[in-house]
């Protein structure tokens, strides 16, 4: 990467643009978004190891489509363990269908159909027998205490197995979307026999066309998970990989100390074989000390977070485009990689942070306010539908972190609050799965990488010629939804 102009300061994201250049890339399906830094992923999305942000749902559903998710540390080890074994045991090709019997309710439905953007019940039988499909739209109008098997759909259209399996076909799912368009469907069970595998939805046949799962060596859906630097950090990152964790991310929020490095030594000795991540750090001394100590990709950013406010407490930080740019070039001399974490807002932030060398760029309260976000769906007076995101280092989530411990070290701890205990995170109407964002973000760094004329992250960092811009420079960028005169 190279600037136009020489800054003269830190910069962020709204500071920056990025400069078109001559390109001989034709299309924007020519561009290959594979993150070359030993994760296995395929598209260089990350969702946030936050307790608001990634759970089950997120972790399978990103991981289908080649992006990677990070379980919190907070989470039980035992859970984990169950978690871990519920991804693998998903479909890596078909979507997870949200299943009843036919004795349970419309309430039951409604209660539990928000789960998956698909908005969708299968109703089966014993052992998963297909019996039928309830739709959102045949709740309405009917008492909350209607069983399912009474307003089913049972003419809907149906997959086998045998007709969807072939591996990923265009003209197989381009025939599968022709026949759920003809049909007026936007979704319909696959079956093996009469057993229910998984859900085809029209989206989901042009996205299996589009992205490759992120696989382990035995064809499962990958899982990340992170690791605290306190109490028995070997032991931990053991039982995560004895989990069958594939990827461990070691996180505190100051990532370059003395503890953050023994802990990541002891990470490093229990997988030596598996990419370990460490931070978070915003220099380049800070990435040098955690590569010495085993990192292969350090994770950057410090206070750029939407939950955060580590700078407003602590005037510390960075602000992240420079702090990427600084962290990847150091990162790169090491032969190692960074992650860029916290911050991303609009897809053109994910575009900078790959252009400033990032392999990969982790997202948290933006993927809170979706389908697959771990939080209960609530909705304002307005009725606009949201999500509540908390910071892991507000009181909620330091709360929840210290449950085990007496009350005054609990007392102690709560002092240091560095992050928000609520927020409402609006899921888009128009975006309201994760994976609707990562169709719109990934559109825009296929393009933008057409712009620069790369066809390959690594051509992208480093064709790509970035300039300095004014806030009325960014805000020229932004649509007019209302006149303005
Ligand atoms: N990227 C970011 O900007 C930030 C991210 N976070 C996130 O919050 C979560 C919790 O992290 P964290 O608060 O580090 O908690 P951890 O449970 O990881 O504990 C941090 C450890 O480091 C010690 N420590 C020393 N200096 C600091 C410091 N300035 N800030 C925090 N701890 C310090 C603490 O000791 P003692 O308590 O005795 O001081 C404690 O032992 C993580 O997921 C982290 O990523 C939190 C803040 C900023
Ligand atoms: N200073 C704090 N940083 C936090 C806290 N919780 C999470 N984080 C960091 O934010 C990113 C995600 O950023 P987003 O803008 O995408 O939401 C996450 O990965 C952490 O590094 C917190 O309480 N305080
Ligand atoms: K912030």
């Amino acid at each position: 990467m190279r600037f136009l102009n020489t800054p003269t300061s830190d910069l962020t994201y709204n500071d920056v643009f990025l400069v078109p250049a001559s390109s001989r890339v034709t299309s924007r399906f020519d561009v290959d978004l594979t993150p070359r830094d030993g994760t296995g992923a395929t598209i260089p999305l990350v969702a946030a190891n936050m307790t608001a942000v990634t759970g089950r749902r997120m972790v399978e559903t990103l991981a289908r489509r080649g992006g990677l998710g990070i379980l919190p540390q907070d989470i039980p080890l035992d859970v984990i363990a169950e978690v871990t074994s519920w991804v693998k045991n998903r479909s890596p090709r078909f979507e997870t269908p949200v299943v009843l019997g036919a004795e349970d309710t419309v309430h039951d439905a409604l209660g539990i159909m928000h789960k998956r953007p698909h908005g969708a019940v299968v109703v089966c039988g014993p052992d998963r027998a297909y019996r039928g499909v309830v739709l959102a739209a045949d709740c309405t109008e009917v008492d909350r205490f209607t069983q399912l098997g009474t307003i089913m759909r049972t003419d809907a259209p149906v997959f086998s197995l045998a007709e969807v399996s072939a591996r990923s076909g265009e003209d197989v799912l381009a025939a599968a979307y022709d026949r759920l368009t003809q049909t007026r469907a936007h979704v319909a069970p696959v079956l093996d026999g009469d057993t229910v595998v998984g859900v085809l939805t029209r989206k989901g046949t042009v996205r299996s066309t589009i992205y490759t799962p992120a696989l382990d060596g035995a064809g499962r859906l990958r899982v990340g998970a992170a690791v605290g630097i306190n109490g028995d950090v070997r032991g931990k990152a053991r039982a995560l990989l004895d989990a069958g964790v594939d990827v461990l991310v070691v996180d505190t929020a100051h990532g370059h100390q003395r503890k953050m490095i023994e802990a990541l030594g002891q990470v490093r000795a229990a997988a030596p074989d598996v990419p370990v991540v460490a931070g978070n750090v915003v220099t380049a001394d800070g990435v040098q000390d955690l590569v010495d100590a085993g990192a292969d990709i350090v994770k950057v950013g410090v206070g750029p977070g939407a939950m955060c406010t580590t700078r407003m407490m602590t005037a510390v930080g960075r602000p992240q485009f420079s702090a990427v740019l600084e962290c990847a070039e150091a990162a790169a001399g090491l032969g190692r990689h960074v992650w860029a974490d916290g911050g991303v807002k609009h897809p053109r932030d994910v575009a900078l942070a790959l252009a400033a060398g990032a392999s990969q760029v982790m997202v948290g309260s933006w993927f809170a306010g979706t389908h697959e976000g771990p939080g209960e769906l609530n909705v304002d007076a307005d009725g606009r539908a949201y999500k509540e995101s908390f910071g892991m280092a507000s009181t909620r989530a330091v709360r929840e972190r210290t449950r085990g411990e007496g009350a005054f070290a609990r007392a102690r701890k709560g002092l240091f609050e560095e992050g928000i205990s609520s927020s409402k995170m609006y899921l888009d109407p128009e975006r309201p799965g994760v994976e609707d964002l990562v169709d719109q973000i990934t559109a825009g760094v296929r393009s933008s990488m057409t712009y620069a004329g790369a066809t390959s992250l690594e051509q992208f960092a480093a064709r790509a010629v970035v300039g300095i811009q004014s806030a009325s420079g960014y805000e020229e960028g932004r649509a007019r939804p209302v006149s303005w005169s």
